[in-house]
């Protein structure tokens, strides 16, 4: 079995920087506007309770303090008075209950804030998506970015509560030490020296972290699929027939056993210096303790303030490594969120401004000039100067073996591709000129590898103009037209069933009534062009013949191109044109190439012969 290549993280450009970790902090506060946007008044919530939670530690130690040298001085009273005592304490109380409050609101404001940028942020790239050519999304480093973009959004929602939550952790500290710099002014000095060496630590093994995430993007891309075709309904026919589980289970298993080796190393390595750096911080917080309680014994500070500098001296070494260690995973999101906005930001390839408007009905037809094309990336020529005419209102079929370039034809019709050579006029004027959104709304069309939808009978069939989502009366019509009325009766729900096996009450349809269902979307609108390709492939015999019968007498003086390998539903086309390999062989009506003899005479007569 071929296995991918082990990827190290030592590849020198697949290596980031702790400099690009950096970098990439820049889109913080693009992303800080996004969050605010999505609520403004759940973040200035959310802002206020951490910029009020952050006194909260220095004042209870501060109370503290008091509360013990209060109690030492009463005991050394003869006319002990509690007053001012217990007022300390019930300050220390309801500072207590303050800062617990606080934290609710600060966790529950962070949840919904991050749920609702969530949502906001995979509506985006779903957008976006709809946005990119057919082309951009089949290029495979394309589809890493938005692989990226999409599965991050959990690191993008934990960025959001580190670097609030570090703003809160930068005032608590500045109050802290300003503690200390009364009364120790060289704790802190002991402070930051133990401290450092953790964070560059931290920010090595950040960037690490993700490189290796990153260059494993296609990786995990094919574990998600081998997963999915590993544990789906869709494919467990085949599993269980093939007995293919042990090939796919051993598959994922190489794989995934590569990254969380390298992980582990990874993972290893960093909590081994991890806890190296860490007893530096522990030894520098006794060598802090010791020094105070020199210091009380000396007779310099109170024990109450031995409490509250040994408080303040700790809650800061926590502070700043948490501060620290968070600073490693918001640079280390930073990198993730700069894959979201590189994905967001991702220019669209405008064609011409000034756009001509659309005929408000067509009147010559097309006109295909020696048109070349080749897919991105691939060198062969799929289709090699293929020049015709399709007058407007005509019926015309593509006929040609498997790959003759059919399909593909349809696909630059639809502007799915731009040709690399040639163009197809509309009346005259090259198709690139329209809008292409206007150009697309006059084609009803129904593909070979049509999708199947998991909603209700209703959207499936609705998606051929989804407007009309409500109007019964043209799903009614649409239905009836393409004989998916039949289904629609067989159905408990009627149009509200929903289809597929992936929902709770989903019907799975068979394959010639999901077909029928599809056919159904291409009569959703009063299209100028239909174009049906292979649409009735999966159709009983039957089934076919009524099918075409309406599409015949439904699409009077339409403009329509049906590809076919049955020449019984070929032949009632106006003309037929043959494809093959990328170059039009013939063209005529069926009486025409039956008198020639060429390829359609032969393949028509070889399938009649396979009916007598
Ligand atoms: N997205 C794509 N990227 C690269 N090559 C492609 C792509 N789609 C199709 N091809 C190639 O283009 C050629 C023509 O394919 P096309 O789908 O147009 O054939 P077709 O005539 O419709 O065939 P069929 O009768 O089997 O549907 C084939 O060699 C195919 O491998």
């Amino acid at each position: 079995m071929a296995r991918p290549q082990l990827k190290s993280i030592t590849d020198k450009e697949e290596k980031t920087s702790v400099k690009d970790s950096f970098k990439a902090m820049k889109t913080i506060p693009r992303f800080f506007r996004e969050i605010y946007q999505s609520s403004p008044i759940l973040f200035f919530a959310n802002v206020f309770s951490r910029l009020l939670n952050a006194f909260t530690p220095v004042v209870i130690l501060w109370v503290g303090k008091m509360i013990i040298d209060e109690i030492i001085l009463q005991v050394s009273l003869e006319n002990k008075d509690f007053t001012l005592l217990w007022k300390y304490v019930l300050i220390e109380f309801a500072v207590a209950i303050l800062s617990d409050l606080l934290g609710r609101l600060i966790n529950l404001t962070d949840g919904l804030l991050g749920d609702l940028y969530s949502n906001d942020s995979s509506e985006k790239i779903i957008r976006k998506t709809a946005e990119l050519t057919i082309a951009q999304l089949e290029d495979p480093e394309f589809y890493d970015k938005l692989e990226r973009a999409r599965t991050q959004t959990n690191s993008r929602v934990g960025l959001m509560s580190n670097a609030l939550g570090q703003a809160e952790s930068l005032i608590s500290m500045v109050s802290l030490i300003a503690g200390l710099v009364y009364f120790e002014p060289i704790l802190i000095l002991i402070l930051v020296i133990s401290i450092i060496p953790s964070f560059i630590n931290e920010a090595k093994f950040s960037s690490t972290r993700y490189s290796l995430a990153r260059s494993w993007t296609s990786e995990r891309r094919e574990l998600d699929y081998l997963r999915f075709i590993g544990a789906n309904n869709q494919t467990a026919k085949e599993i269980k027939l093939f007995g293919l589980t042990d090939f796919i289970a051993e598959r994922f298993k190489n794989l995934s056993n590569d990254y969380y080796h390298l992980n582990k190393r990874l993972s290893l390595k960093q909590s081994l210096y991890g806890s190296f750096f860490n007893i530096l911080g522990v030894l520098s917080y006794y060598g802090a303790y010791i020094y105070i309680i020199l210091r009380v014994l000396a007779g310099v500070i109170t024990i109450g303030e031995l409490t509250f500098l040994s408080g303040s001296f700790n809650r800061l070494r926590s502070n700043l490594q948490g501060f620290f260690s968070r600073f490693t995973r918001i640079s280390e999101s930073a990198l993730y969120l700069q894959d979201y906005f590189d994905f967001i930001d991702l220019s669209i390839e405008q064609t011409a401004e000034a756009k001509t408007p659309m005929p408000k009905t067509i009147v010559k037809g097309f006109e295909i000039n020696n048109l070349h094309f080749s897919y991105p990336g691939n060198k062969t020529e799929v289709l090699k100067g293929v020049t015709f005419k399709l007058n407007a209102g005509e019926k015309m079929a593509f006929v040609g073996q498997n790959g003759a370039g059919k399909t593909t034809l349809i696909k630059l019709f639809l502007r799915f591709y731009e040709p690399t050579e040639g163009e197809i006029l509309l009346d005259g004027i090259n198709i690139n000129n329209f809008d292409v959104d206007e150009y697309r709304k006059r084609f009803g069309v129904i593909f070979q590898d049509f999708f199947k939808y998991e909603f209700t009978l209703r959207e499936n069939i609705a998606i051929g103009n989804i407007s009309e989502i409500e109007n019964d009366e043209i799903i009614g019509y649409a239905a009836n037209k393409s004989l998916a009325e039949q289904v629609v009766n067989d159905m408990a729900e009627g149009l509200e069933q929903r289809l597929g096996r992936r929902f709770y009450k989903g019907q799975e349809l068979s394959g010639g009534q999901w077909q029928k269902v599809a056919l159904a979307r291409a009569y959703m609108k009063d299209a100028d062009v239909m174009v049906l390709d292979e649409p009735t492939s999966a159709l009983d015999a039957q089934a076919e013949f009524d099918v075409f019968e309406r599409f015949i007498a439904l699409t009077k003086g339409k403009t329509s191109i049906i590809i076919s390998h049955r020449f019984s539903t070929v032949r009632m086309a106006d003309r037929i044109l043959v494809l093959q390999h990328g170059r039009v062989l013939e063209l005529g009506t069926h009486e025409e190439l039956m008198e020639n003899p060429k390829l359609y005479s032969e393949l028509f007569k070889l399938q009649a012969a396979g009916y007598q």
